[in-house]
């Protein structure tokens, strides 16, 4: 299957307006997840990371004791796509932040 085409900068810019908890460019999106403690972000991850599987489209994690620094992108297509909106929102969904 080839790689999902990246977002346009309007396509971007029209994502990030109903993404409030992201920021980012075409070369990826960012937000940090912040839990109440360690074993917390922990947990986050590996909610995240059955989210990541179901998709098959996975977040690049930095963990930073309490902090979660996600960055998505599509790595196969070397830029932001579809899936990482997806991702994004589904993220959201279990952290509203
Ligand atoms: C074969 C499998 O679908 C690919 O390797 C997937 C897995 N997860 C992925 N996740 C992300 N973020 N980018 C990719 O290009 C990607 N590719």
């Amino acid at each position: 299957m080839p790689p999902p085409p990246r977002l346009s900068p309007d396509e971007l810019a029209a994502a990030l307006s109903g993404l409030p908890l992201w920021s980012g460019d075409g070369e990826g999106l960012h937000r940090t997840v912040e839990l109440p403690g360690f074993p917390d972000a922990v947990a986050a991850i590996v909610r995240i990371g059955f989210v990541a599987e179901e998709m098959d489209h996975h977040p690049d994690v930095d963990l930073r004791w309490r902090r979660l620094h996600l960055t998505l992108v599509t790595h196969a297509s070397g830029g932001v796509t579809e899936f990482d909106l997806e991702l994004a929102r589904r993220i959201d969904a279990l952290f509203p932040g």
